[in-house]
């Protein structure tokens, strides 16, 4: 398969398995923007090309957030695809307070790869919370969110420069400290 073929088979599974899920947003803006965006901030702001972590990108809420599993992924993308999204997927049996603890003590762990994905996502994510956060998270919340965020990404520092600086940028304005 080309590189195309490829890009949009995984682009069609993602919209496929989103279809009817919105974001949090007063737009209510469909699911699928998110992943395409996190794959979007890659290529054009992180210069990533390596296709195995544009398709993670895109695929990196799918088994997080709707009925797929990971030997669908791994069947359908090959394995360093499906050890990628398996790398960036909360296991969502758990509290979010553990979920949360998870992610900040596995950043530093993670492959390049896996860190890359999870760098792109709390971009977009942190950007969504500045421009359009929402609709029933409170000030308080959002700055725990903000805070969080942080964390994650002191552990995951040291991969992509542009995409630090953008986050740092970001933590500059709403934390005090930072
Ligand atoms: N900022 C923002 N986030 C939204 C929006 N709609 C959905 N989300 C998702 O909400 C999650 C963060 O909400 P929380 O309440 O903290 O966590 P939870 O959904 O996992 O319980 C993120 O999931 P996640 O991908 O698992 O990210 P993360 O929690 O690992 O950062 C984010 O993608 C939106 O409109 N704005």
């Amino acid at each position: 398969m080309s590189v195309a073929e490829i890009l949009i088979k995984t682009v069609n599974f993602a919209s496929t398995k989103h279809k009817h899920q919105r974001r949090k947003d007063e737009a209510q803006t469909p699911y699928i923007n998110h992943p395409l965006g996190v794959a979007y901030i890659l290529t054009s702001e992180a210069k990533i090309d390596n296709i195995h972590v544009l398709q993670a990108a895109i695929l990196h809420d799918t088994v997080e957030d709707t009925d797929t599993t990971f030997e669908e992924i791994e069947t359908e993308f090959g394995v360093e695809v499906c050890n990628i999204v398996r790398e960036v997927t909360d296991d969502k049996s758990l509290t979010k307070e553990t979920r949360k603890k998870l992610q900040v003590e596995h950043a530093p762990n993670s492959t390049y790869e896996a860190k890359l994905v999870k760098l792109a996502d709390k971009l977009y994510n942190l950007r969504d919370l500045e421009n359009s956060p929402p609709v029933d998270w409170d000030e308080n919340r959002i700055n725990q969110y903000f805070n969080w965020s942080k964390q994650v990404v002191d552990g995951l520092r040291g991969t992509n420069e542009a995409m630090e600086k953008s986050l740092d940028d970001i933590f500059k304005r709403h934390i005090s400290c930072a």
